[in-house]
């Protein structure tokens, strides 16, 4: 086998698939690099099989309002066997068509963890293979604590491997992970005590996380500020977290860890080539995506980007428009991006919070809020409420922040984050039509 290529990949996740795939089209030779199932962690540990988790846990949510509206029916518990055979009947089917893409590109894929052994070379499974351009495209993991009784807990990556609700448990942290996954455990029955040592959610918009806050705890989710859990212990069933603060909680059936992921960059050979990392091991690279050493690069979540797969992707495509498409300006523009945690109900946001604002443009920021029951509550007299917020600056009130919190704006904010990056402003917005009777219409109408 000739080991000679133009390119080596490291990593078969979002951006990986994706700069070997476009490189591939531009007729570079490409090797990649990956010693677990193609996809990486959104396909096969995230928002995959996050995302039907969540759909399930709507249903769940639907059942429950259902009779509200007139239904009689009897709400049913999820079939978790069932459910998860589906789901990885899907994702199976995803790897499948990422594997016949690969092949169908001409690119060869390597079943294997690779390391850096050279300015221009890589090592897996014993063998050397060379190109002038690597790509550093490794991901993160969840991150584990040294703390005592840690592995009594799961991680994400666990939860995929249920095989039936957990009672109750006790969740970890106040991030993305630890929000989604104590909406929809709750609302697939689960008993769920959310233990906060800081903020939640803290770069999201404050006023909206609180209203969340509210939300998730009408749902019956117990949140815990202040927590500061040292320690796991006890028998599966009966566990429980201890406190520096003193005392313990739980008992739980299962704990969740969720707090935070550590970039995949140990084991790489970074330090034998000179790719230099920050002080949490995130690769440093510049605004094009090129490290320390010339003809290394790095893109996605081994950076210290925005850990979201679009940002992996984009970032991954403008790099190969840069090495192979004959565009060297080529680079990834990280503003206006758009980003939901799938909640109950999902909160998103595109761009700069109202307090980054502040920071940043003073008293030339100005604030648009609307709150209101959405029309699917109000007719059941539900007061469940649904907020937006406009962050605006200068005199033509270009919109910097974009935030909502409510149902339906996962699918609500796609267009937003294209016209945000085009130059939205208020005025823009005021000339628009607005699409009744909807919630997202409601944007367009803050005063
Ligand atoms: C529970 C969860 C839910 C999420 N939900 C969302 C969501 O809803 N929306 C969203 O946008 N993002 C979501 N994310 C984040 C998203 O999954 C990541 O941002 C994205 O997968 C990053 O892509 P990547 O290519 O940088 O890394 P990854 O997708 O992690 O891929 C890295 C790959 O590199 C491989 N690898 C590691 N070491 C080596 C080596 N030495 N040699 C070769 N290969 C190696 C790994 O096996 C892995 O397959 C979620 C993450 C989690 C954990
Ligand atoms: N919907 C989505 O797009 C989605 C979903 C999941 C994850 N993600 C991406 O993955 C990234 C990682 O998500 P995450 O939830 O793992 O991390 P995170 O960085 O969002 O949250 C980590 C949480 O753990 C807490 N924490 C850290 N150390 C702790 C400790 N010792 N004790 C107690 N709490 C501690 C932090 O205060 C924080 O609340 C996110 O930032 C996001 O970019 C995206």
């Amino acid at each position: 086998m000739n080991r000679d290529f133009d390119l080596i990949v490291l990593g078969a996740g979002s951006g990986g698939l994706t700069v070997a795939q476009r490189a591939a089209r531009y007729g570079a030779r490409v090797a990649l690099f990956e010693p677990g199932p193609p996809g990486g962690t959104c396909v096969n540990l995230g928002c995959v099989p996050k995302k039907a988790f969540w759909f399930a846990a709507q249903l769940a949510h639907a059942q429950a309002l259902a009779p509200d509206y007139g239904f009689e029916i009897r709400a049913g518990s999820l079939d978790w066997r069932r459910f998860r055979a589906l789901r990885d009947g899907y994702i199976d089917g995803i790897r499948r068509r990422y594997a016949e893409r690969l092949e169908g590109a001409g690119v060869c894929r390597i079943a294997a963890a690779a390391r850096l052994v050279a300015r221009d070379g890589v090592e897996a499974a014993g063998e050397r293979y060379r190109a002038p351009q690597i790509v550093i495209a490794t991901g993160a993991r969840p991150r584990r604590l040294p703390l005592a009784g840690f592995e009594l807990g799961m991680v994400s990556d666990d939860i995929f491997a249920l095989d039936a609700a957990p009672r109750s448990v006790g969740i970890v942290g106040g991030g993305y992970v630890a929000v989604e996954f104590a909406c929809l455990l709750r609302a697939l029955g689960c008993g769920v005590e959310l233990l906060i040592r800081k903020q939640l959610l803290d770069s999201f918009d404050a006023e909206l996380v609180q209203v969340l806050a509210e939300q998730m705890r009408a749902q019956g989710i117990r949140i815990t500020p202040q927590s500061n859990v040292c320690g796991a212990r006890g028998e599966p069933g009966a566990l429980l977290l201890d406190d520096r603060g003193g005392g313990a909680h739980g008992p739980y059936d299962a704990i969740l860890w969720a707090v935070g992921r550590v970039p995949n960059s140990d084991g790489l050979g970074l330090d034998t080539v000179g790719v230099v990392r920050d002080e949490k091991g995130f690769i440093r690279v510049d605004a094009h995506q090129n490290t320390s050493v010339p003809g290394i690069t790095a893109i996605g979540d081994v950076t210290a980007c925005p850990a979201l797969t679009p940002v992996a992707v984009a970032a991954g495509y403008a790099l190969i428009e840069r090495l192979f498409g004959g565009q060297p300006q080529a680079g990834f523009d990280y503003r206006a991006i758009p980003t939901v945690v799938f909640a109950e109900p999902p909160l998103g946001m595109i761009g700069l919070t109202e307090r980054e604002a502040r920071a940043r443009h003073g008293d030339a920021v100005r604030i648009y809020r609307k709150r209101f029951v959405p029309l699917q509550y109000a007719v059941a007299g539900r007061a469940t409420p649904t907020l937006m917020k406009l962050v605006c600056s200068g005199d033509d009130e270009r919109v910097l922040g974009l935030h909502a919190l409510g149902p339906g704006v996962d699918e609500m904010l796609q267009g937003y984050a294209v016209a945000m990056r085009q130059g939205l402003t208020r005025s823009q917005l005021r000339d628009a039509v607005a699409i009744h009777p909807t919630s997202s219409e409601e944007l367009l109408l803050m005063h």
